[in-house]
């Protein structure tokens, strides 16, 4: 067990999908994965373990914003030996040409996080990014199965609700597609831990239409997204 896990080690798949949302988690190992068991549901951030075509594949909420994703990541990496992490999300859209139920695959993210400007003293604005191979794959496997899917960079926001939609239009006009709350912190400890990290996301809101989807969906209506991120996850077993 670590802190905040509640698995035992071998419990947990080398290959781990992070939504947020510890009900999507459920979803996920209820209607994808096979003989899938509950390692962990300690405050209630539920972990599952089963397999997808035959690979072992776990599937963990990691809570909202980056304080809870890192804590999430930082032990999976560094107690439970997971050499990849892919994040699966729902996010709010920048890009006018993005539309509810989109798909979008971070390459890298921009933040308004302090973590990293802690981690360093301020003096770099350290670029978090996707692992490129992951990245590839996610593509490859969205074209597979017919989805389409973007690749551009995003904002992890500390904020859900801004008081700076003005800093939401400027990023829009430097290509930022979306926002959401957690792939820099990801990325970052990924990197630092020399784990494999993607964000895969799915476009819940647009933030510049007010257009958004209920709870329901936002729990229960990824399949696109989830069966490129099981499918990138095994690519390489
Ligand atoms: O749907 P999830 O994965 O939780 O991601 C997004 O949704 C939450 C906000 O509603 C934040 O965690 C944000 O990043
Ligand atoms: O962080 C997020 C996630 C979904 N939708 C948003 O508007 N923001």
């Amino acid at each position: 067990m670590s802190v905040h896990i509640g698995g035992k080690p071998g419990d947990i798949a080398e290959r781990v999908l992070l939504p947020g949302d510890p009900m999507r988690a459920k979803w996920i190992a209820e209607t994808f994965l096979e003989d899938a068991v509950c390692y962990t549901q300690v405050r209630g951030m539920l972990g599952f373990t089963g397999t997808w075509q035959g690979v072992r594949v776990s599937v963990q909420g990691s809570g909202m914003g980056m304080p809870s994703a890192s804590i999430y990541t930082h032990e999976l990496i560094n107690e439970y030996g997971v050499k990849s992490v892919i994040r699966i999300g729902s996010c709010g859209a920048l890009a006018m040409d993005l539309n509810l139920g989109d798909v979008i695959a971070a390459i890298g993210s921009a933040t308004d996080s302090n973590m990293n400007r802690t981690r360093f003293d301020g003096l770099v604005d350290y670029a978090p990014v996707a692992d490129f191979g992951l990245l590839r794959t996610a593509v490859e496997a969205a074209e597979a199965l017919g989805t389409p899917i973007r690749v551009g960079p995003i904002l992890a926001a500390d904020a859900f609700y801004t008081d700076r939609p003005d800093l939401y239009d400027s990023l829009a006009d430097y290509g930022v597609l979306a926002v959401e709350m957690e792939s820099a912190a990801i990325y970052t400890i990924a990197a630092r831990y020399k784990a494999k990290a993607l964000t895969i996301l799915t476009v819940s809101d647009h933030i510049k239409r007010g257009e958004a989807m209920d709870s329901a969906q936002r729990e229960q209506g990824f399949s696109n997204m989830v069966k490129i991120g099981l499918n990138t996850a095994i690519a390489d077993a």
